[in-house]
C-alpha cells in the first residue's frame, strides 16, 4: 500500500505572543492527503488554514503531534514539497525565465539545461514569448503562472498553496483554476490547497475538509467531491450536484463562520 502524502496526527500548534499569552490556534488535528488526491482546506478566516499549510511544508512545528510525509516524520523543510503563496513571491530583480529557474540554478544545474526547462515551462503555463519580462512588466494573472512554473518546474511530489489566485479577478482565477487541474491531471500528484472560497474548493477538489473556529480549531467535517474529472471550474458550479454539494458544506461552515468573527472581536476587546 501506498504511503500517504502528509499526515498529521494529533498535531495541535499553540504560539507564545511577545506579552506571553499563549494561543492554540490548531488541537488535535488528523488530517491525511493521498498521494496524488486534492485536497483542499476551508474555515474561518483565523482558524488555523496556514499554520496547517506552514506546518506540512515544514516552516513550523507541530507543538505536539506528528506531521508524516510519505510516512517519514517530518524533521525540517519538507523537501518533496513546492509551494504556493497568496502573496507575490517573484523576484523583482529575475526575468521570469530567470525566475522559473531560480529552484534549478540553486540546485546546481547547469545554465543551458535550467532555461531550456524554464522555457518549456513557460509556455506549459501560457507565457512563451515573455520569457525576459521582469515580474513588473507582467499583469497580476501572468506573475501567478510564472509562480505556477516556477512551483512546477521542481517536480515537487507534494503541492502546498495557499490562497494562490484569490488576488486575481474572477475570470483569470477560473482559468488558473482550469490549469491548475490540466497540469495536476498530467502527473496526479498530492495537493494541499487552502481557500477562504467554497467554489473555488469544491470546483477543483477531490475532498474538501472543513476546519472549525479557533481557538483549538480541528476538521470537523469532510466531503467526497464526486463529479466527475476533467472538470471545467466555471462550467461545474451551474450543476445540480455542486449545488448540493455547496448547501451541505455551506450548512457546516456558516456557524464557525460566525462563530470565527465573534472570536476574533473578543480577542482584540
Ligand atoms: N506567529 C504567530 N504568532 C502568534 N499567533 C499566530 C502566529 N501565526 C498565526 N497566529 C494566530 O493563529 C491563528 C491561525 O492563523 P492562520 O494564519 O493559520 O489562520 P488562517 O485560517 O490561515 O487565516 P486567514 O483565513 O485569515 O488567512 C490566528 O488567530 C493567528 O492570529
Amino acid at each position: 500500500m501506498t504511503q500517504p502524502a502528509l499526515e498529521f496526527t494529533d498535531v495541535t500548534c499553540s504560539f507564545v505572543s511577545d506579552d506571553n499569552k499563549h494561543y492554540t490556534a490548531v488541537r488535535d488535528v488528523n488530517l491525511t492527503i493521498g498521494d496524488g488526491e486534492f485536497v483542499s482546506v476551508v474555515g474561518p478566516t483565523g482558524c488555523g488554514k496556514s499554520t496547517i499549510l506552514n506546518m506540512a511544508a515544514g516552516l513550523l512545528s507541530p507543538s505536539k503531534g506528528t506531521v508524516k510525509v510519505f510516512g517519514e516524520e517530518l524533521q525540517s523543510l519538507n523537501k518533496r514539497a513546492g509551494y504556493m503563496f497568496q502573496a507575490e513571491a517573484l523576484m523583482p530583480w529575475r526575468t521570469a525565465i530567470d525566475n522559473v529557474s531560480a529552484g534549478l540554478q540553486f540546485k546546481g544545474v547547469a545554465e543551458k539545461e535550467r532555461h531550456e526547462m524554464a522555457k518549456h515551462w513557460l509556455s506549459r503555463v501560457g507565457l512563451s514569448g515573455f520569457e525576459n519580462r521582469y515580474p513588473h512588466q507582467l499583469s497580476g494573472g501572468m506573475r501567478k503562472r510564472v509562480a505556477l512554473a516556477q512551483t512546477l518546474i521542481m517536480d515537487p511530489d507534494i503541492i502546498l498553496m495557499d490562497e494562490p489566485f484569490s488576488a486575481l479577478d474572477i475570470q483569470t482565477r477560473q482559468l488558473m483554476e482550469n490549469e491548475v487541474l490540466e497540469l495536476w491531471a498530467q502527473k496526479k500528484k498530492a495537493v494541499l490547497f487552502i481557500t477562504h472560497d467554497l467554489d473555488e474548493a469544491i470546483s477543483i477538489s477531490d475532498r474538501v475538509v472543513v476546519f472549525s473556529a479557533g481557538p483549538g480549531s480541528h476538521p470537523i467535517g469532510e466531503f467526497y467531491i464526486d463529479i466527475a474529472r476533467p472538470r471545467d471550474v466555471a462550467e461545474v458550479r451551474v450543476t445540480p450536484r455542486f449545488i448540493e454539494l455547496h448547501n451541505a458544506i455551506w450548512a457546516d461552515l456558516r456557524e464557525e463562520v460566525l462563530k470565527g468573527y465573534e472570536n476574533m472581536r473578543n480577542r482584540v476587546k
